[in-house]
């Protein structure tokens, strides 16, 4: 566009010789106004609205009305007009293009004209008929006269277009076919919908403020100022003139090897400089729209809420770095795999994704990231920090390289640094027990709201399943799905027959009462009704209870019972 003149109109480019506002910013013809009342703005050459605008093609497309007559019985119409127009661009540079538009008429009974040029000086037209709308043509197939007809000539030199029905004023089919429609239209845009012939459902034609429309291609030419000897307009060096096809007039064109807009002064460029600059525009594009969507995330993830906050704050791309493109998968969880990483301070970090956050649990998401980057408890994982740039947040954790519990109860040591079953006497169980029990009673004291649907009693219940597994030594789901809560629970209840789950290991009459009483802690947390769960608290309380009676059994025993 020239200096000072806006290239653009909502989506639509403006490219000189259209122009906007000012006098210079347009050649002569053709004024573009921009209808700034819709959301994104519209073009506008006069009253038609402007799709887009081609320069290299010297074309631009619009929507233009179709034109229609519908009949509310066999012979009486919405309108006692026969003839409409549907477009008028007399004395303007812009003519219909002749290769790239075609006449369509729709209806059962439909005989339509299409006129043009000065006079009428041009007549030409199509029939179509249908006994019923099941034996019109099927969707998609050619306008061939079952339900549509097309004429694909359009003579040169159109500037006006004026459909006709001719002299008929009736329309026997008007129950299943009501309206007959007439329409001048890029060639190959319309494709036959026997629901367009039906008076129910959407129709193909684009709805423009009310008005059903369909995209018309016109070219242009710069006619006033005569021909190619006397080319005012083509300003650019490396530009050519070349004479309108359609028309009296003359277009330019940039030389061969040259592409851009030869209407501007240094418009045209070297066709290799283009596809640079085309490549930079979409650099800076896609740069642009990747800055806008990560902005976006982070505001719904909790940004403008966690910023304030002295949470470390990891960008998209640091994560990537941090995790080498999250090339290390340490497990997986219910919110996804969870990669290693080290930071730039040699940190070595678990990085995890974390729940997907929208306005119902924005506050708290962000409740609970604060909290759990403040707890500082020898048997909490530390929160190192988040990423609130990605689609669903990842929280970065400090890595905990002695491999899980599960994996030292369950696993052959692979993750741990030893080889086999290690042997695990009841006092380590008990203590491991109490450890978490401890450290889940402490984020319970400071209210971690949990976000979702869990609560400090599902917590409770959770716990638990760790707490059979650490007696049982048997996986939640064992013996091809088994559920080791379900079965220790039937059998708490039959004559107390849970002791035959306890992991032999650490079983033994002297301490079977000691076990006895756990297995009643693990019971009340797996109670049904979650208010006769106990609270984290009160499993703490007990575990210590159990583990003084661990003890007092102990004194009692001789020391290679202990050992065992
Ligand atoms: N901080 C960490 N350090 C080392 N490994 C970890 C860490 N956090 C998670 N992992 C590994 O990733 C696995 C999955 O962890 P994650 O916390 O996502 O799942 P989860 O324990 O099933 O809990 P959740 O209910 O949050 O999904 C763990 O079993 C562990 O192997």
């Amino acid at each position: 566009q020239r200096a000072g003149c806006s290239s653009k109109c909502g989506d639509v480019d403006i490219p000189f010789p259209f122009g906007i506002g000012d006098d210079h910013c347009a050649w002569p013809g053709f004024d573009v106004v921009c209808n700034e009342s819709f959301s994104p703005p519209r073009p506008y050459y006069g009253n038609i609205e402007i799709m887009d605008i081609s320069v290299a093609a010297g074309e631009m497309r619009v929507y233009t009305p179709v034109v229609s007559q519908c009949y509310n019985s066999s012979n009486t119409t919405d309108s006692d007009r026969f003839e409409s127009l549907q477009l008028n661009i007399t004395d303007t540079p812009f003519l219909v293009a002749p290769e790239r538009n075609e006449f369509t008429a729709i209806g059962c009974y439909t005989l339509a004209w299409l006129q043009g040029r000065d006079n009428w000086s041009f007549l030409t037209g199509c029939i179509s008929t249908c006994a019923s709308l099941e034996t019109a043509a099927d969707d998609g197939e050619p306008c061939t006269g079952l339900g549509c007809c097309q004429v694909p000539s359009i003579p040169p030199n159109l500037s006006t277009v004026a459909l006709d029905w001719g002299n008929r004023t009736e329309n026997p089919a008007w129950t299943y076919s009501p309206c007959n429609y007439a329409f001048v239209a890029e060639k190959d845009w319309y494709k036959f919908r026997r629901q367009d012939l039906s008076r129910v459902g959407s129709k193909s034609f684009a709805n423009r403020t009310g008005e059903i429309s369909v995209p018309m291609v016109l070219d242009w030419a710069i006619r006033r100022n005569g021909s190619c000897s006397s080319a005012h307009a083509c300003v650019s060096a490396h530009s050519d003139c070349v004479d309108a096809t359609n028309g009296a007039g003359y277009l330019c064109n940039c030389s061969r090897g040259y592409a851009g807009n030869p209407y501007v002064t240094g418009g045209c460029i070297v066709i290799i400089f283009a596809v640079a600059v085309l490549f930079v525009a979409f650099l800076v594009l896609h740069m642009k729209h990747e800055k806008k969507k990560l902005q976006e995330n982070f505001n719904r993830n909790g940004g403008h809420i966690l910023e304030h906050l002295g949470i470390r704050m990891f960008t998209k791309e640091e994560l990537k770095k941090i995790t080498k493109n999250y090339s290390t998968i340490i497990g997986e969880g219910n919110f996804g795999k969870v990669y290693k990483g080290t930071t730039d301070d040699n940190q070595e970090v678990a990085v995890k994704c974390s729940i997907k956050v929208d306005e119902a649990n924005i506050n708290d998401f962000a409740n609970e990231v604060d909290i759990q980057s403040r707890v500082s408890h020898k048997n909490v994982v530390r929160l190192v920090g988040c990423c609130l740039q990605t689609d669903v947040p990842m929280l970065v954790f400090e890595y905990i390289g002695k491999g899980s519990l599960y994996d030292v109860l369950h696993g052959n040591g692979v993750n741990c640094n030893y080889v086999g079953k290690l042997k695990i006497s009841l006092e380590v169980r008990l203590g491991i027990a109490i450890a978490a029990t401890e450290a889940l009673a402490t984020c319970t004291h400071l209210l971690i709201r949990r976000t979702g649907l869990l609560t400090e009693k599902s917590d409770v219940y959770s716990f638990d399943i760790v707490l059979l597994e650490l007696i049982t030594r048997k996986k939640s789901k064992y013996d091809e799905n088994k559920s080791l809560q379900i079965d220790f629970v039937t059998s708490y209840k039959t004559d107390n027959r849970a002791r035959e789950m306890f992991d032999n290991e650490i079983t033994s009459p002297e301490v079977i009462g000691v076990l006895d009483m756990i297995s009643r802690i693990a019971f009340q947390c797996l109670k049904e009704d979650v208010d006769e769960r106990p609270t984290m608290e009160q499993v703490l309380e007990q575990l210590h209870s159990v583990r003084k009676e661990l003890i007092k059994g102990c004194k009692d025993m001789s020391i290679d019972q202990i050992d065992g």
